[in-house]
């Protein structure tokens, strides 16, 4: 019989760069909701995701991210769930740091350029309306004028929260 071992892949990716533009201040997600999304932003040195959030000067929730060697889909690109995993947390991220304690009830996403693996990019948010328990946010996954990712986002604010 013939054993195969199992190979156990080990990326190691150094340093990068997550710096924010000029006026954005960083924004500790954390302080506001809690350890709990550690899917996303959970290891800061992983192989996964790297990413950093900011309020830029309309206080819109920005996020910088560096799609890691482990959300890979189509080879040297991202896996279209791992964009959308990274627009579901931080459009909704986005309406708690406006002031909503949302859950997403829909996420409409379009996905419109191949993202390059290690590439940095940044995720830009924009609270669209606020009309009783709905709240919508705008997002997309861009870099520079390439955008790789859109998305409508529809939060549900928690009843008795
Ligand atoms: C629990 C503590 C959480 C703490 C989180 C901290 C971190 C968070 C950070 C965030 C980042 C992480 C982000 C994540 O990963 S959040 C995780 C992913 N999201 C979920 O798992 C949400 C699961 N769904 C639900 O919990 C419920 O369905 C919700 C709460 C959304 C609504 O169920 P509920 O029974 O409460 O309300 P309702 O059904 O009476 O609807 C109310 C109104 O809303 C409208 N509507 C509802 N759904 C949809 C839809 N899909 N499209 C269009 N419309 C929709 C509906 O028509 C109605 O409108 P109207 O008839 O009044 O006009």
């Amino acid at each position: 019989m013939r054993v195969v071992k199992k190979k156990v892949l080990v990326d190691v990716c150094g340093p990068v760069d997550l710096s924010g533009d000029e006026g954005w201040v960083a924004f500790d997600a954390p302080a506001l909701v809690g350890a709990s999304l550690r899917f996303v932003s959970g290891e800061p040195d992983g192989n996964r995701y790297r990413v950093r959030y900011y309020r830029d000067a309309e206080q819109q929730l920005r996020a910088r991210i560096w799609f890691g060697p482990e959300t890979e889909g189509p080879p040297g690109h991202s896996h279209g769930g791992a964009m959308a995993a990274v627009l579901d947390e931080v459009l909704g991220l986005a309406a708690w740091a406006a002031g909503h304690r949302v859950v997403v009830g829909n996420l409409n996403i379009s996905f419109r350029n191949l993202l390059p693996l290690e590439e940095v990019v940044t995720v830009e948010s924009t609270v669209i309306s606020a009309a009783g328990r709905k709240v919508m946010v705008h997002g997309r996954i861009c870099l520079g004028e390439t955008v790789f990712a859109e998305a409508e986002c529809l939060c549900i604010t928690l009843p008795g929260k």
